[in-house]
């Protein structure tokens, strides 16, 4: 593929979403000659990893095998279902069609052909892009209810509303559709194959809505394919609803593969869970509203206790593991924030427009300060500093270090022992507060949404799914489509600039550089990657294709 670049925007190749592509990158980054002023967390110039080049491979697989496009411009990214690998599958009227709650709905089936927009901001001459399958109820059904036997199972870290889903599915299958076999798989995937399952009705899981946590209990790691599937099999389970971020939803993604492979009529329906909501194509992921509410709280105390002191400075960590999304809302929702440091846009603490010369300024403006830091920021740094190796946790995500504890420490020490200067440092750290709690009003009516979508596809015989609003209107999104790439916050986009027109804080971004260049939205595949794997915003690399 022809690359074209340019000495320090990263160019943004096209990749057409139905083809795979492997690509072989040297990157350089892109620091600045020794002339900048510009330092890293240290305060060093930037330039001891220049000419240090990082060879990388990304491997783009394409989007879905079931792209659908006769007409023109339309793409129908769609779903499995359980008849492209059984074909004589027998269907059955949905017994909705007797429901005296949906006796008056106008249209209680959801048209077979409705999709749902990626894109709903167009020109007229826009192609008209890619759609997903609408969700909802179908006129015909794929299970007898009484010949149903539901697996519901919850996987990776806690978010505010997962209780409400797994109610909701419970009481979905019961109530509508009048399923009454149901299990929990306790204690994420290793739970198949190494724990009893417990039976759920409508009764058993009535309260568990207004606890926060997970009543099936969770797990990372332990994701064993076959061992899962001979399980599934063994109790002959049809139906299996699975509730984690993207690491669970691969793992589902590979539960349905095996499914498939081995000919099995089970429905698999995965619903994206993840307090930082960096899950892709979703407009937002469950639980988040709610702990951006109680992030508040936090931001509130640490408000409150810098500004009856002297020169008070306070620093509130958010989760965030590499996104942002949390640490920006909750500054935005706040307006007490004067500085919101995220994983996506480095910051430096020494020299012009550093973090100790904002902090300066604001102290002697106002008389404190407090800054917001997501969980994921500046990792590499802290981890230089206090000579710490890449620790991981049993699903391999990466284990953070304490970056809020690191840089009150930088801080303090900066100022009592460079500025001569006593300031008063009030760190908060609710990470954990802020997801251990149940979830609030509207994403309680978001989890019921999201558990009946579930239920009404996995019944209509869809599988290898995931449901979630696209542009509000809840969709089946094929699982590969939510998994390959994670969201981060984008620092070209407007949310990004009002957060630095409400703070009015540094954007560290290299005065020498200027402004990267406005980027495409849409090829962001690939820049993503780098993101990612270089841990900086993409314009910060110089990218030459080997
Ligand atoms: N690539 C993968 N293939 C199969 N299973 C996976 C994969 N990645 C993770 N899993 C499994 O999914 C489960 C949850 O993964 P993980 O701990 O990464 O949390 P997550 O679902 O990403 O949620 P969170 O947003 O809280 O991190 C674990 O049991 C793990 O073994
Ligand atoms: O629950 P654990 O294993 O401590 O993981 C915490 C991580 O999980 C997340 O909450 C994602 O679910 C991250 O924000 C956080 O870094
Ligand atoms: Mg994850």
């Amino acid at each position: 593929m022809d690359l074209s670049l340019s000495p320090s925007i990263i160019p943004t190749p096209i990749i057409p979403c139905n083809k795979s592509h492997t690509f072989n990158f040297k990157l350089f980054p892109n620091f600045p000659n020794s002339n900048s002023k510009s330092r890293n967390f240290l305060g060093k110039p930037l330039i001891s990893r220049q000419n240090r080049p990082i060879r990388i491979r990304i491997r783009i697989r394409a989007q879905t095998p079931n792209v659908n496009n006769d007409n023109d411009d339309f793409v129908l990214e769609d779903v499995p279902h359980l008849t492209n690998f059984l074909p004589d599958l027998p269907s059955y009227p949905n017994p909705l069609q007797n429901s005296k709650a949906y006796a008056i709905v106008r249209q209680t089936f959801v048209h077979p052909e409705d999709v749902v927009a990626q894109k709903v901001v167009v020109q007229k001459d826009s192609p008209r892009g890619v759609h997903f399958r609408r969700a909802g109820p179908r006129e015909r059904v794929y299970f007898k209810s009484e010949e149903v036997r539901a697996c519901i199972v919850t996987c990776g870290g806690l978010c505010p509303g997962i209780n409400t889903v797994i109610r909701e599915i419970v009481c979905g299958l019961n109530v509508m559709y009048g399923v009454d076999d149901i299990l929990g798989i306790e204690g994420g995937y290793r739970g198949f194959y190494s724990k009893n399952t417990m039976s759920l009705t409508p009764k058993v899981v009535n309260d568990i809505h207004k606890r926060g946590g997970t009543f099936l209990r969770t797990s990372r790691g332990g994701h064993d394919t076959h061992k899962i599937v001979d399980n599934i099999q063994d109790r002959g389970i049809n139906q299996v609803y699975i509730i984690g971020g993207d690491g669970t939803q691969k793992g589902a993604a590979l539960i349905s593969k095996e499914v498939e492979k081995r000919g099995l009529q089970v429905a698999v329906a995965g619903i994206p869970k993840t307090i930082d909501n960096d899950i892709a194509v979703i407009d937002k992921s469950f639980g988040f509203d709610t702990a951006v509410e109680e992030a508040q709280r936090a931001i509130n105390a640490a408000h409150v206790e810098v500004e009856s002191v002297e020169n008070g400075v306070g620093i509130v960590k958010l989760m965030g593991r590499y996104s942002g999304f949390i640490a920006m809302h909750a500054t935005l929702a706040s307006r007490d924030v004067d500085c919101c440091l995220i994983p996506e846009n480095p910051f430096y603490l020494e020299g012009p427009g550093g973090l100790f010369e904002f902090v300066e300024e604001r102290l002697k403006e106002n008389g404190h300060i407090v800054i917001v830091l997501a969980e994921g920021a500046g990792q590499e740094y802290v981890a230089q500093d206090l000579h710490q190796v890449d620790e991981r946790d049993a699903s391999g995500n990466r284990l953070l270090l304490d970056v809020g504890l690191w840089l009150s420490h930088k801080i303090k020490d900066h100022f009592t022992n460079f500025k001569k200067m006593a300031i008063n440092m009030k760190y908060i750290d609710p990470t954990y507060m802020i997801r251990a709690i149940p979830s609030n009003a509207s994403d309680n009516i978001y989890c019921t949404l999201l558990a009946h979508s579930a239920v009404h596809g996995a019944m209509a015989g869809y599988t290898g799914f995931t449901v979630g609003p696209v542009n509000s209107r809840h969709a089946y999104i094929p699982i590969a489509r939510v998994t390959e790439t994670q969201n981060i916050v984008k620092l070209t986009n407007r949310m990004w600039a009002r957060l630095l027109a409400s703070t009015n804080q540094p954007s560290f971004l290299n005065s020498d550089e200027g402004i990267p260049e406005k980027v495409d939205q849409e090829p962001i595949e690939v820049m993503n990657i780098l993101n990612r794997f270089c841990g900086c915003p993409p314009y910060m690399v110089n990218l030459i294709e080997l």
